[in-house]
C-alpha cells in the first residue's frame, strides 16, 4: 500500500531520515513509535507528501506520492495532525463537512445524500453529535481531536495517517478511538499508520511496530518482538519491564523508577492472632506468587490473612464474600493476600530460619480432615471441604519470577513428604496423602537483598525452604494430634 524507498529527508543543515525504506501493508494497523526527535513526525510529514526529500521516493498504491494531485490525495489518505484546532471559526459539523469536499460534485460543489450521511456517521462513530453547533475553538483539546478523527473518517480514506492519535484523550476515548480504528482496519481494510508515544496501546492495537531511533528504522515487526526489554531500553535510555497483558496476547512494558535502595527485613512483619484470623502485617509490600483465594497470581502486598472459617463454610462466591469480609475488618483487599482454613489456629506453626545472606519466616495451618492422594483424587465425586493445608513463606531476598515458581514447587515437595512421613493417609483410597484438596501456597518476598535465580530443591533457598516447610507441617501435625488426645 505504501513504499518508502531509500528516503532521506531533514532540515536545512540538518539531515532526520537517513535512507529509510519501509513497506506498509493494506488493512493494517502500524505504530511508529520512538523516541523524541528520532524522526517520526518528520515521516508523518514525508508520507502526507508536506515534507520534501533528498532522496528516495515513496509510492502509495504503486504511484508516486508528487504525481498525485492534492484532491486525489485527499481521496485515498487522511490525516490527523497532532495539534487539533483551527485558525477560523468553524462550527464542529463545518469541520466534519471539510473533510468531505474532494467528494463534492459539479461547479457548485453540493453535497449529495451519501455525502450527508457519511458525515452523520462520522460524527456519530466519535461521540461528537452534542457539540456540532459549537466552534471547534470553543472544545477542549480531546473533544477537537475526536472532531478532527470525524472529519478524517468522514473522507474515508484508504489511509489515516494519525500523528499521536490519544494524545488528548482520556483513558475511556483512547480505548474508544482505537477500537474503532482497529474495527475499521479489519472491517474495511483500512490501512493505519499512527505515531504513538504509548508502548502499551501500540502493543495492544498495532498489528506492526516500527520503532526509529535518531532517522533510522531501529527494528520492525509484530509488537511481541518489538516491545522486547532490551531494544527498548538501548532506545530510550530507560530501565524497562516488560509483562504480558493479564487478559491479551500482547506485551506491556513498564517503566521502572529509581528505587530507594532500603533495607528491608522480614524481622519487621508483625504476626497477630486470635482464634478467628492469623495476620502478618508487613510496614512494606512483597512480591508475592500465591494461589490464595484474595490476591492468587503475581501480586504485591502487604497484608497475609490466614482466616479460620467453620467446616460447614460453603458459599457460592466465596471470593466476593472474603472481600467483604476483609473490608468489614478494615483490610484492603488489593494489599491483601487471603486464604481460609477450618484448621485450629492455635495449632498453627512458625518457623524462622536465618541464614548468613537470607532469612525465611514459615507458617503453616495443617488441617487433614480432608486429605487426598493427587494421584487418587479421581475416585472422588464430592465437592472441595475446606479442611486445608496454608503454607505461608516470607524471604529476605531478590526473587525471580521462575525462582517464586520454583518455591512454590520445592514446599509442595517438602509438605508431600511431611504428610508421607507423618503417615497422613486418604480416607478415601486409604494410600499416602499428597495435600488436601484446597491447600495454598503463598511465597511473599521483600526484594531487597540477595539475588535468587532459582529456588529449587538443590539451592541454598530451596533447601531452606523444603526443611522449613517440612518442619512446620511437622510440628502443626503434631499440635494437632497432641491436642485431639
Ligand atoms: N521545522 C524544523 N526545523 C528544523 N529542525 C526540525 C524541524 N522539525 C523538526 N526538526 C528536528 O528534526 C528532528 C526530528 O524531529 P521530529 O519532529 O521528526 O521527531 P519526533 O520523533 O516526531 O519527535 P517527538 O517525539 O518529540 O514528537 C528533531 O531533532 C527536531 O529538532
Amino acid at each position: 500500500m505504501i513504499s518508502v524507498v531509500n528516503v532521506s529527508a531533514g532540515y536545512e543543515g540538518k539531515k532526520v531520515l537517513n535512507d529509510l525504506s519501509l513497506s506498509l501493508s493494506k488493512g493494517k494497523m502500524t505504530g511508529i513509535i520512538g523516541p523524541n526527535g528520532s524522526g517520526k513526525t518528520t515521516l508523518m510529514k514525508v508520507l502526507n507528501g508536506t515534507h520534501p526529500l533528498d532522496k528516495g521516493e515513496v509510492l502509495i498504491k504503486g504511484k508516486r506520492l508528487q504525481n498525485y494531485t492534492a484532491k486525489e490525495l485527499a481521496k485515498v489518505m487522511a490525516v490527523l495532525p497532532q495539534h487539533a484546532g483551527s485558525s477560523f471559526d468553524f462550527t464542529v459539523q463545518e469541520v466534519v463537512e471539510l473533510g468531505r469536499y474532494p467528494f463534492y460534485k459539479g461547479l457548485l460543489k453540493v453535497a449529495s445524500a451519501h455525502d450527508e450521511q457519511v458525515v452523520k456517521e462520522a460524527i456519530e462513530l466519535t461521540g461528537v453529535q452534542d457539540f456540532v453547533h459549537k466552534s471547534i475553538n470553543q472544545l477542549s483539546g480531546g473533544e477537537q481531536q475526536r472532531v478532527m478523527l470525524a472529519k478524517a473518517l468522514a473522507q474515508e480514506p484508504e489511509i489515516l495517517l494519525l500523528d499521536e492519535p490519544t494524545n488528548h484523550l482520556d483513558l475511556s476515548y483512547q480505548i474508544k478511538l482505537m477500537d474503532l480504528l482497529k474495527k475499521w482496519v479489519y472491517t474495511r481494510k483500512l490501512t493505519v499508520v499512527a505515531i504513538l508515544h504509548d508502548l502499551n496501546i501500540a502493543s495492544l492495537y498495532c498489528d506492526e511496530v516500527i520503532l526509529l531511533d535518531d532517522g533510522i528504522v531501529k527494528a520492525n515487526g509484530h509488537p511481541r518482538a518489538i516491545m522486547n526489554k532490551e531494544l527498548l531500553q538501548e532506545v530510550y535510555y530507560t530501565p524497562l519491564t516488560r509483562r504480558d497483558h493479564p487478559e491479551a496476547p500482547s506485551p506491556i512494558i513498564a517503566p521502572v523508577p529509581e528505587m530507594k535502595t532500603q533495607e528491608k527485613s522480614i524481622q519487621k512483619l508483625e504476626l497477630t492472632a486470635t482464634k478467628e484470623l492469623m495476620v502478618f502485617s508487613s510496614p512494606f509490600p512483597l512480591k508475592t506468587l500465591s494461589s490464595a483465594l484474595i490476591g492468587g497470581g503475581f501480586q504485591w502486598a502487604s497484608t497475609f490473612v490466614n482466616r479460620h472459617v467453620d467446616k460447614n463454610y460453603y458459599i457460592d462466591d466465596a471470593h466476593n464474600e472474603y472481600r467483604n469480609y476483609l473490608k468489614e475488618k478494615q483490610f484492603n483487599p488489593h494489599d491483601t493476600i487471603g486464604m481460609m482454613t477450618a484448621a485450629r489456629l492455635g495449632d498453627a506453626s512458625v518457623v524462622s530460619i536465618q541464614k548468613e545472606d537470607f532469612a525465611l519466616l514459615i507458617a503453616v495451618t495443617v488441617g487433614t480432615g480432608n486429605a487426598v492422594d493427587a494421584a487418587q483424587s479421581w475416585i472422588r465425586k464430592e465437592e472441595a471441604t475446606v479442611g486445608t493445608i496454608n503454607i505461608w513463606i516470607f524471604i529476605e531476598g531478590v526473587l525471580t519470577d521462575e525462582a517464586f515458581v520454583q518455591a512454590m514447587m520445592t514446599a509442595t515437595e517438602a509438605k508431600t513428604s511431611a504428610l508421607s512421613t507423618y503417615n497422613v493417609l486418604d480416607p478415601l483410597s486409604k494410600t499416602v496423602a499428597t495435600g488436601t484438596s484446597t491447600d495454598s501456597i503463598c511465597i511473599g518476598s521483600t526484594q531487597s537483598g540477595t539475588h535468587m535465580r532459582y529456588a529449587g530443591t538443590i539451592t541454598p533457598v530451596g533447601k531452606a525452604i523444603g526443611k522449613g516447610v517440612f518442619e512446620a507441617i511437622g510440628q502443626a501435625i503434631e499440635n494437632y494430634r497432641k491436642r485431639m488426645m
